[in-house]
């Protein structure tokens, strides 16, 4: 027999029959923590707002001589509205098994059938106490699951820009939103291509499922399969556990694949097979799982040339560009980067609690002049940081720090260093500078194609 203080759960019987409640009281109270006994349904509605029962016995008859379990639907219902997550068993007699599985399926988690034995009544409410523990731990996921996806859209949720670029990407996200069709996002490092995508996300019919993001650049090709696929236990030596994959996860809501252009051909093929089938095999398994997902793929890389030089699959690019959203980098939106500037200042000072207020006319012409190889991002650091160092009410040109390459220190590496990587590095360092970070343009006086030129600022960690 438990002693008191080991018994978990609260029970609430409900059966117009005075001797059967007795006795289960009698019989759960060994086992519960908490019975409670009811013969009249009508007091559920007060019961139930005063307690939180985790499995409620529910007789499906209570008038004399009826037997056809309506009033038993009828207050199914009424405490699956009132809890949604309720466990309720449904107590019902020799013959009613027909009426107990269709209020199976009307939300009933089980029924036993009456007279019953203890033990299996015990077994019965046990299994519907360990449903509920599951369902209450559900809950508390999906809702801490809502709680950290309000936090991180509400970051995204304003999108500065009024430049002509971006008023275009504004309708388009409008225009793209509601439909399922597949979006890609070019653009600049910090151009705020995953802020689109979440815009996209949070825009559609999907916003309420899980907006997953995987940034391709940083996956090994050895965990690719099993990252995004998911794996079986054993699948591999450090497979303990039988996991999902990042489609999966995704299923019902949006995947975000950020540098697309990364992934090698193997992977690519890979991929693509994935987006034609909409379905995952996990990797030690061959069943295959249907995904229902929005995807929105995102990249920095000139996909259209690597297609052409055959370092990205055409049938591919086709798949996942559908729509298309160009991001154009900052240094080509001058007029938002005032209306950008003033808004971080803003955000950091009030997380600061800075009492800093605004920029200098000097600090904004500067900004407009600047070329901002990091675009966006660049931009709330550069911020964040001014309103962190500065102790004046308005940020001056020397509260940032523009720029930190300078010509005459690189020449002088030149002339002292006779290493040819370093001198490589150096010099598409000054190519890029003197055409403004465009890759087109440095790669032709380099002589080199643009792939190549990637490659090496990929080396250069350029
Ligand atoms: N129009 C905008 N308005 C406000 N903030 C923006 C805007 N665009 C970008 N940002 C901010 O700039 C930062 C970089 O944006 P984001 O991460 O979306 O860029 P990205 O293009 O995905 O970068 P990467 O290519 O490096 O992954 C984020 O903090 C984002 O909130």
């Amino acid at each position: 027999m438990h002693n008191n203080s080991t018994k978990q759960g609260k029970v609430l019987v409900v059966d117009d029959n005075e001797d059967l409640l007795r006795a289960a009281k009698l019989f759960l109270k060994r086992h519960f923590r908490q019975v409670d006994i009811e013969k009249d349904p009508e007091a559920i509605p007060n019961l139930l707002r005063n307690e939180q029962y985790d499995v409620i016995l529910l007789d499906m008859n209570f008038t004399k001589d009826v037997s056809s379990g309506h009033e038993g639907f009828l207050w199914l219902s009424k405490i699956l509205d009132i809890d949604p997550s309720a466990v309720v068993v449904l107590i019902t007699a020799y013959g009613g098994v027909d009426t107990a599985v269709r209020a199976i399926k009307e939300g009933a988690t089980d029924f036993v059938l009456k007279p019953w034995e203890n033990e299996k009544l015990l077994a019965t409410v046990m299994s519907a106490m360990k449903l509920r523990e599951s369902k209450v731990a559900l809950d508390r996921l999906k809702s801490r699951h809502k709680q950290i996806n309000d936090t991180i859209n509400a970051k995204f949720k304003d999108i500065i820009g009024q430049s002509a670029a971006m008023l275009k990407v504004f309708e388009t996200i409008d225009r793209v939103a509601e439909t399922d069709a597949n979006v890609l996002i070019l653009g600049e490092n910090g151009t705020g291509k995953e802020l689109i995508a979440r815009a996209i996300h949070s825009n559609s019919s999907r916003s309420s499922e899980p907006f997953i993001n995987v940034d391709l650049g940083a996956i090994s090709q050895t965990l690719f399969e099993s990252e995004l696929f998911g794996h079986v236990k054993g699948a591999f030596t450090d497979a303990k556990e039988s996991r999902a994959g990042r489609f999966e996860i995704a299923s019902g809501g949006t995947l975000f694949l950020d540098e697309i252009g990364n992934l090698s051909m193997p992977l690519q093929a890979k991929l693509l097979t994935v987006i034609q089938n909409r379905n995952v095999v996990r990797v030690g398994s061959n069943k295959q799982i249907p995904v229902d997902i929005r995807l929105i793929c995102a990249t920095n890389m000139p996909i259209y040339e690597m297609v052409k030089e055959n370092t990205f699959r055409q049938d591919l690019l086709y798949r996942v560009n559908t729509i298309e959203i160009k991001l154009p980098p900052l240094r080509e939106r001058v007029d938002d980067i005032k209306l950008l500037a003033e808004h971080f200042l803003k955000f950091y000072a009030k997380k600061y609690n800075k009492e800093v207020r605004s920029l200098s006319q000097a600090v904004i012409k500067r900004m407009e002049k600047y070329h901002w190889p990091g675009n966006i991002r660049e931009l709330e650091h550069a911020l964040e940081r001014a309103v962190i160092m500065s102790s004046e009410h308005i940020l001056q040109p020397e509260d940032f720090y523009f720029n930190p390459i300078h010509h005459s220190q690189e020449e002088g590496v030149l002339l002292e260093k006779f290493n040819l990587e370093e001198v490589e590095r150096i010099l598409i360092r000054k190519v890029l500078k003197k055409y403004d970070g465009n890759i087109t343009q440095a790669a032709h006086e380099l002589g080199l194609t643009r792939s190549s030129l990637y490659r090496r600022l990929e080396k250069y960690g350029l």
